[in-house]
């Protein structure tokens, strides 16, 4: 079927819509209908596919004002429709008359001054005054009757004349050119209409929409699910025949919205926010959005604990620790040991010596492992922002504050452990702060009142000198002996240089992957140079310079050659250092044993008596004249 469809009453609209499809080039169906078949036809045309009626007059207002969805175009009575027909009247009889709607008068009236003729008028609003109009007409003797079908029948039966009142081609082409234009929007409305019906149907909160007498007009799929009510008892129904408690009258009475309120809707608790929706300044409606209040809670509940345990986790674990010398396996005995109770520890140890890496295991291993593990590096957060993070705040509480208040770090740390790294860092404010967070086991956020429990785990590391930072009043020491209820003191890696090798292997076989290069291990001679290095960065920096010297080595076996390159400066000042301190050695030793030569030549070989000159036994001179 064609997508538009003209419907005429009479004969010559039929020919004229002809003429004017001709002229236009267009394939449109042109029925006749009467008044009595027009809306069955118009029907039948739209389930057969048509998107736009044409119509005219009577029939045209009874089509759409039936119950048909597609849209109908009326053909127009135009000024040059309605001349033409007045000029043909006045050549049938000398007293013309017109009954027709005011808007057609209005025509007439302006046709009457430029023609300077007289024509009789009379204003028909609906159809029943027809009749009656008619009827005055003829009252007032007129001879010809100019009107539509439904006039020119009612004089039938008398001597007046008649001129029908029909629309011209031009009239047919603009209603044709209204009708495809029509069609454009109507689509684009469609396409439209299709894509927030898909968003209401994908979106998991229930909407409902009301016009302005609180009518459902849209409604999604979740309203019924959530409510158990089927979709098709919801369009059409009064707001509050679904929800009892609706403020949505309300809300379009005064335009206000209404948010995040809970109700109890058919044994559902729901949280609802209801707003109303304007246009130039008038509420022609409102929109109701809700959840499920048990769903919304367990929602969050999903979101808290992701963002608890996002980034809150332990990494490490016994079997990634390397170490075997007997200092390193005493510190890791503590771990095993300190991990069963929940005392605060205190790790000490030079930087990189793995302070964070015991922190793990200590939560790992702990009776804590399922809660999460918050590892804040005091020195990395400026001070001014480390209150904030660690005890959190609440909306408002200061210029710059996240709506909605945040978090502290503490309160993340609840059933877990929090390791607060470089705690040397911590200001005087901030140290009284911990110490009363330690002693009474809760927290309050910045800009609250209430105090929130806490039951946290804290490990606490430093590589300062507590005794002096005491002495010198930048450590409370009623802080430090809090902390340091257990301790554990990490050894530097130059203590434990047997650990190297071990180590060494153990980071060629984790950064192998990333590197991507076969890399054997260091030769011997290479091997000798790391476990001579004093390692001030201790493991960290350790595992730096194997990185490099598996990125730099030429050979699959890294040589010292290698190592010294990539020690970088720190370590290369350090071999010359040694290297320079060796020659200074010798030249010492040469110039001693010369001295030594010299005073056995005066005594003529007696090296008891040199021994004597020069205060030392014979076996060191022996030794010294030797360079042993
Ligand atoms: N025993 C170990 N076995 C293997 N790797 C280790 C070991 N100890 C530390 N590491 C590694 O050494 C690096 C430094 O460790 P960590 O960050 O724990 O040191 P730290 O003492 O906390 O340093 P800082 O004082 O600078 O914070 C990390 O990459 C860690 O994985």
């Amino acid at each position: 079927m064609s997508e538009i469809v003209i419907l005429a009453p009479i004969n010559e609209l039929v020919e004229v819509a002809q003429e004017a499809c001709e002229k236009t080039g267009e394939q449109i169906p042109i029925k006749k209908v009467s008044l009595a078949e027009a809306v069955r036809i118009a029907k039948q045309c739209e389930q057969a596919g048509a998107e736009i009626i044409i119509s005219r007059g009577t029939v045209g207002s009874t089509i759409s004002g039936s119950d048909i969805t597609i849209p109908v175009v009326q053909i127009p009575i135009t000024g040059y429709d309605l001349l033409r027909t007045i000029m043909k009247a006045f050549k049938c009889g000398t007293k013309v008359g017109i009954a027709d709607t005011a808007e057609v008068l209005q025509g007439v009236e302006s046709i009457e001054a430029s023609l300077g003729r007289k024509i009789e008028k009379v204003q028909v609003n609906t159809l029943e005054e027809v009749k009656a109009g008619v009827a005055e007409l003829l009252e007032r003797k007129i001879d010809v009757l100019i009107g539509k079908n439904i006039y020119v029948n009612e004089v039938k039966e008398t001597d007046v004349k008649t001129v029908m009142l029909s629309s011209g081609v031009e009239s047919v082409i603009q209603a044709i050119n209204e009708a495809k234009s029509l069609i454009d929007v109507r689509r684009a409305e469609i396409s439209r209409t299709k894509q927030l019906k898909a968003i209401l149907d994908f979106i998991a909160e229930g909407v409902i929409a009301v016009d302005d007498k609180g009518i459902i007009t849209v409604c999604n799929p979740p309203v019924s699910k959530i409510l158990n009510i089927p979709y098709d008892r919801l369009i059409g129904r009064p707001i509050e025949e679904v929800f009892s408690n609706s403020r949505i009258k309300k809300v379009i009475a005064t335009g206000k919205e209404e948010l995040n309120r809970i109700q109890e809707e058919n044994g559902v608790k729901i949280i609802t926010n209801q707003i109303p929706i304007r246009h130039e300044n008038s509420v022609f409606g409102a929109v109701c959005t809700f959840q499920e209040l048990q769903v919304l809670q367990r929602q969050e509940q999903e979101i808290r604990k992701k963002l608890l345990h996002r980034g809150h986790v332990t990494k490490y674990r016994f079997e990634n620790i390397v170490g075997k010398s007997p200092v390193f396996l005493e510190a890791l005995e503590k771990v095993r040991r300190y991990s069963q109770v929940d005392s605060t520890v205190l790790l000490t140890g030079e930087t990189g010596v793995g302070k964070e890496v015991f922190a793990h295991l200590l939560h790992a291993y702990s009776k804590r492992s399922d809660g999460p593990f918050v590892a804040v590096n005091c020195a990395a957060i400026p001070a001014n922002l480390l209150e904030s993070e660690l005890f959190g705040y609440v909306d408002g509480a200061f210029t710059g504050a996240r709506k909605g208040g945040k978090t502290g770090l503490f309160e993340l740390a609840h059933r877990g452990t929090i390791f607060l790294d470089e705690i040397g860092e911590l200001d005087e404010s901030l140290q009284a702060q911990l110490l009363r967070v330690l002693q009474e086991g809760e927290v309050m956020r910045l800009g609250d009142e209430r105090v929130i429990p806490i039951d946290i785990r804290v490990i606490a590391a430093s590589n300062r000198d507590f005794a002096k930072m005491m002495e010198e009043a930048k450590f409370r020491a009623d802080l430090y002996y809090r902390l340091n209820i257990l301790d554990i003191i990490i050894p530097a890696l130059r203590e434990r240089a047997d650990d190297i090798p071990l180590l060494c292997d153990y980071f060629i076989a984790e950064l192998t992957p990333s590197i991507q290069r076969e890399i054997k291990g260091f030769d011997q001679e290479a091997l000798t140079l790391l476990q001579r290095y004093q390692w001030p960065g201790n493991i960290r920096q350790l595992r730096n310079v194997v990185e490099r010297s598996m990125i730099l080595s030429p050979e699959s076996t890294i040589s010292a050659e290698t190592v010294k390159v990539a020690g970088g400066k720190d370590f290369a000042d350090y071999i010359a250092a040694e290297k320079g301190e060796a020659q200074d050695q010798g030249k010492l030793q040469n110039f001693e044993r010369d001295y030594i030569l010299q005073v056995l030549k005066q005594v003529n070989g007696n090296k008891t008596e040199a021994a004597k000159i020069l205060g030392i036994g014979r076996t060191t001179l022996w030794r010294k004249i030797n360079n042993k």
